[in-house]
């Protein structure tokens, strides 16, 4: 039975939620509450091999079924061996990255459909779902200059994407946001470092102290 809570964050490629998910960790040790971060796809042995096939720029010729198919392959190897168990342990589960993103990237802007991948998803995850899912809403161009600029992160297939897809991208999360309003909470991932901490912090505290 679930007595964590989980907590996802999403958004466009460079949008901060890896800087904001580190923060937040080192934050939540700090006061002594039990937290494990993770991501998707990946976050545990199997899931990381699963990231490493989608990911692989050299494999251009992916299907986009094949695509949303092993999203949520990895998705739940991850939410059988790590999500689930800490949550039954009373653990807070950050993710960087969850359903959202298959919802956006492969439902939306792939074109395949968000009620589509809803369902294939549904499949994967069963009834597990973030209570609070961190929404960094960013311009695409800004976020690609962004990782452009990193030297610490590779770029990927979904990286090499056109400027097009992107944008499809960040139209897809508002689709998500309508669909979710209760569980998604935007917050402007244009701001500095620190205001986009605060506010993430705020949203989170208040599920915490709820
Ligand atoms: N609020 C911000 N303002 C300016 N730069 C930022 C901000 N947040 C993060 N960055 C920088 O942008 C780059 C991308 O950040 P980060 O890796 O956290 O994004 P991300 O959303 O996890 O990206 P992706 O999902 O594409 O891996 C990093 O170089 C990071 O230092
Ligand atoms: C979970 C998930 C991810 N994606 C995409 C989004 C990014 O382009 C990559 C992951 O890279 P990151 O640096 O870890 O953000 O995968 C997707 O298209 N669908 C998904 O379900």
């Amino acid at each position: 039975m679930k007595k964590g809570i989980f907590i996802t964050m999403e958004g466009p490629e460079g949008a901060g939620k890896t800087t904001i998910l580190e923060m937040l960790y080192e934050h939540y040790i700090e006061k002594g509450i039990k937290i494990v971060k993770t991501r998707e796809p990946g976050g545990i042995r199997i899931s990381e091999k699963i990231r490493e096939i989608i990911l692989n720029p050299d494999h251009t010729e992916m299907d986009g079924r094949t695509e949303a198919l092993l999203y949520a392959a990895a998705r739940r190897q991850h939410l059988v061996e790590k999500v689930i168990p800490a949550l039954e342990e009373g653990a807070v589960v950050l993710s960087d990255r969850f359903i959202d993103s298959s919802l956006a990237y492969q439902g939306y802007a792939r074109g395949i459909g968000i009620e589509e991948i809803w369902k294939i998803n549904e499949f994967a995850i069963g009834e597990v779902m973030p209570d609070l899912t961190l929404y960094f809403d960013l311009d695409p161009e800004a976020g690609l200059a962004r990782i452009n600029k990193s030297n610490n992160r590779e770029i990927n297939r979904l990286d090499l994407e056109q400027l097009d897809f992107h944008q499809r991208v960040q139209e897809g999360y508002y689709k998500v946001i309508d669909k979710f309003p209760e569980r998604l909470h935007k917050i402007e991932a244009s701001q500095g470092v620190e205001d986009v901490f605060e506010q993430s912090l705020r949203a989170i505290d208040a599920i915490l102290n709820r």
